[in-house]
């Protein structure tokens, strides 16, 4: 399964009848990347249940196969791997492609690159864009070479790993779970402590897996907000077994489709209630949205919850830059929950938004403007002014610039908008949520491919 490149395919979504039923959304991306790459540097063998097979994960799943892994899909969501241990990598024979993924390509330079093997990394037109720095950085003090790089520091680039990976005390530079990944993934293979200091806390996924898989851990308070997480290096990693959690940012879909359609009332079962990963509900509910949490219990190792989300008047707030590692890449879909609310949200400090899959904050801008909505974008804020419950519609094909959130978003604001709305392209939706569409029209959604 491979996104289509040069052939967009345009989606429609239009307005009817309200959105009813219980659905259940796929496992979490963050987790399911991970899980392949924890196999993969595990001695043994990691069983997986309730893996996201979205493009994303299969472009990781391919790469640790490269690197050594022996790994087979035995059932829906359920895969096996077989691991090589941490300092067992082969060198791949090709290029390592991660098509649209900032997470597989990321993390995995960390682990490639903490070894004395070469190995490339690329990606699609998306992944070309975007900053690769600020993992090349903190992996160069660690004595990888960057034999060759796109100008900028992009992909397509070459490492070459040392003999001996050093283990740093490294601050990230911007809020960012995947370059503490990349830095502790690498940790793995140097002797002696790594420490990752970030001012603001990020999702604690590769921290909780770290220990899942019998890695030493210690995680201090740093600052406010922050966190200082030290890893003890050359750990024997053990293969495990993983459930995955449902994945919070692909629920987020449908949640915000219930509250804005009237009549609507839907069970989202089972998502992930971590709460690195609950910044949009938490705000959802400031905005006045009737979300209940129901059901709450443990699965694989987090907190879970059925969610029941009825149509709400939502009314405009400000998301404080704080929340913004908590509901990251949720800030598309909250511009379209703001368009419907009553009064102003201003969203604040978005930087980080514009080296996603798009420039979002510009991608978001315009869909925006398709559909008639008034906004503004001053600085990194975006605020988007609410009509109270009617927005127009309409407009040209969204541009999604090859962003599945983008793409999914729009097709949700379509849902109850006056005119319907079309998005240029769906093919990237199978990164991230492959089954969107059909969930989608399981609820009584009208979308058409
Ligand atoms: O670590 C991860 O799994 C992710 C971290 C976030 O990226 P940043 O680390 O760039 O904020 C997020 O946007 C991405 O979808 C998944
Ligand atoms: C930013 C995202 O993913 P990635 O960085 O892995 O491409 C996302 O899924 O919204």
């Amino acid at each position: 399964m491979s996104h289509a490149h040069g052939t967009p395919s345009p989606v429609a979504s239009r307005s009817g009848a309200p959105l009813k039923g219980r659905i259940r959304v796929p496992g979490d991306k963050s987790i399911s990347h991970r899980s392949m790459i924890f196999g993969l540097l595990s001695i043994g063998e990691t069983r997986v249940e309730g893996l996201l097979e979205g493009d994303d994960v299969l472009r990781t799943a391919e790469a640790c196969r490269a690197l050594g892994a022996t790994i087979t899909r035995e059932a829906p969501g359920r895969w096996r791997i077989v691991g090589v241990g941490i300092g067992g990598l082969t060198e791949p024979k090709g290029v390592l492609d991660f098509g649209n993924a900032g997470t597989g390509s990321r993390l995995m330079m960390g682990v490639a690159g903490s070894h004395p093997i070469t190995s490339t990394f690329d990606g699609d037109a998306s992944l070309r864009k975007r900053p690769m720095r600020r993992i090349l950085d903190p992996l160069a003090q660690m004595g990888v070479t960057v034999v060759s790089e796109a100008e900028g520091g992009r992909v397509p680039l070459t490492l070459r790993g040392p003999r001996e990976t050093i283990p740093i005390t490294y601050e990230t530079p911007a809020a960012s779970a995947q370059i503490k990944s990349a830095i502790l993934l690498a940790g793995l293979n140097s002797p002696g402590k790594t420490t990752v200091i970030e001012r603001e806390a990020t999702r604690d996924h590769t921290e909780r897996m770290l220990r899942h898989f019998g890695a030493s851990v210690e995680v201090a308070p740093h600052g406010t907000d922050g966190r200082a997480i030290t890893l003890q290096g050359q750990p024997e990693l053990r293969g495990t077994d993983i459930v995955v959690p449902t994945d919070p940012s692909s629920a987020a879909f449908p949640l915000v489709a219930a509250l804005i359609t009237p009549g609507s009332d839907v069970v989202i079962e089972g998502v992930m209630m971590n709460p690195l990963r609950t910044g949009l509900i938490t705000t959802l509910i400031e905005m006045g949205a009737a979300i209940e949490r129901l059901n709450e219990r443990n699965e694989g190792g987090e907190t879970v919850a059925d969610l029941r989300v009825r149509h709400s008047r939502l009314t405009g707030v400000t998301v404080p830059h704080a929340r913004a590692p908590a509901m990251i890449d949720e800030y598309p879909i909250l511009a379209v929950a703001a368009s419907f609310a009553e009064g102003t949200t201003r969203m604040q400090g978005l930087h980080e938004l514009r080296v996603k899959e798009s420039d979002r904050l510009a991608a978001v801008a315009a869909g925006l403007a398709e559909a008639g909505v008034a906004y503004e974008i001053e600085g990194d804020d975006l605020i988007v002014h609410g009509s109270g419950g009617k927005v127009r519609g309409g407009g040209r094909p969204v541009a999604t610039h090859l962003d599945h959130r983008i793409a999914m978003s729009f097709l949700v604001m379509g849902l109850a908008t006056a005119e319907p709305m079309t998005v240029d392209d769906g093919a990237m939706i199978v990164t991230s949520f492959p089954s969107f569409i059909p969930l989608m029209r399981e609820l009584g959604a009208t979308i058409q491919d």
